[in-house]
């Protein structure tokens, strides 16, 4: 029984609109690392808490948490494309032990997910379909939201079910932290965006798809030139919340709405949640250590961009 945790922003902006060469130097050596310290753990399971950006969970159901049982990814933004290698009877196990502990996870047998998954099993992993996983979503973006209790609470039961296999178990958490990009909101749409939103987006048509893809790199580059283009970032709240997670305060973060953290740090700081849910699942496992964090506000990314790895304490 061992496990190892690494959580990490993602952004779909990476190679389409990037930060000076220094910047990008700098994360991508923090990402090498991390994926050096992963190998040498050698994970034989994957659990990965992550959120969606309509790309597979609509509102015809919007679960607040969904566990997938089988899980293919959109390759949105040129991330990877495919079969995620879930192992079957295993995420049936944990959604099991998991509805039994308490938390009403949905279950899907045919997973959508974007780049929110696909991204960090690449970059931490070398490809998503490298190590069985079991993909976690939370829902972050389609109100109304799962709160920071629900999200630790979740995180803890699957962290008790991964602490009962004999396996080296990796956990993921990813997504935020402060940003708010422009994703579509139901309370604003349009008739057709509403549909979408509701389900008809579930396999959009190229051009619709490529239409998307250039709005969001549009506001990206705006936003590098203005920074009120888009709601600021806020990297004094990034750095308390991985201060946060890494000194094991994640109840703390309990009583803190989805709303005000929404007014502090953009509504998709919401996806943090991930962040909680895994730093959840690791303290399962007892008390634990943070190392290797590593965050700077991205512009270009829409992001405030941060890395951190924890282990247990031994
Ligand atoms: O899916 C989208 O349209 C945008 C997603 C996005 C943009 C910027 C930062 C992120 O973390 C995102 O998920
Ligand atoms: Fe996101």
């Amino acid at each position: 029984m061992s496990v190892y945790l690494h959580c990490l922003s993602h952004t779909p902006l990476i190679g389409h609109v990037d930060p000076a060469p220094a910047v990008l130097a700098e994360v991508d050596a923090s990402i090498a690392a991390a994926r050096e310290r992963i190998a040498r753990f050698d994970p034989e399971l994957v659990i990965l808490f992550s959120p969606d950006h309509y790309n597979g969970f609509f509102y015809d159901i919007m679960p607040s948490f969904c566990i997938g049982m089988a899980a293919r990814a959109i390759g949105d933004f040129g991330s990877a494309a495919g079969e995620l290698p879930v192992p079957r009877a295993l995420a049936e196990d944990c959604a099991r032990s998991v509805l039994a502990q308490g938390i009403d996870a949905a279950v899907s047998y045919r997973m959508q997910v974007d780049h929110g998954f696909a991204q960090p099993l690449e970059f931490l992993m070398g490809g998503i379909d490298r190590v069985p996983v079991i993909p976690v979503f939370i829902n972050s973006v389609a109100v109304p939201l799962p709160g920071f209790q629900r999200a630790r609470l979740l995180g803890e039961a699957i962290g008790r079910f991964a602490r009962s296999l004999d396996k080296r178990v990796l956990l993921i958490g990813s997504g935020g932290l402060s940003h708010q990009p422009p994703v579509p909101e139901l309370a604003t749409a349009n008739e057709h965006l509403a549909d979408r939103l509701k389900g008809s987006g579930r396999d959009l048509p190229v051009e619709e798809r490529e239409a998307r893809t250039q709005r969001v790199i549009a506001a990206a580059r705006a936003f590098v030139d203005d920074q009120h283009s888009l709601y600021p970032l806020n990297p004094d709240w990034d750095r308390q919340f991985m201060a946060t997670l890494a000194e094991g305060r994640l109840a703390e973060l309990d009583g803190l709405g989805n709303e005000e953290l929404s007014a502090l740090a953009g509504k998709s700081a919401n996806e943090v949640k991930t962040w909680v849910a895994a730093f959840a699942a690791l303290s399962a496992y007892g008390p634990y250590g943070a190392d290797h964090g590593y965050y700077r506000a991205i512009p270009e990314w829409i992001a405030g961009f941060g890395s951190i790895s924890a282990a247990p304490l031994r």
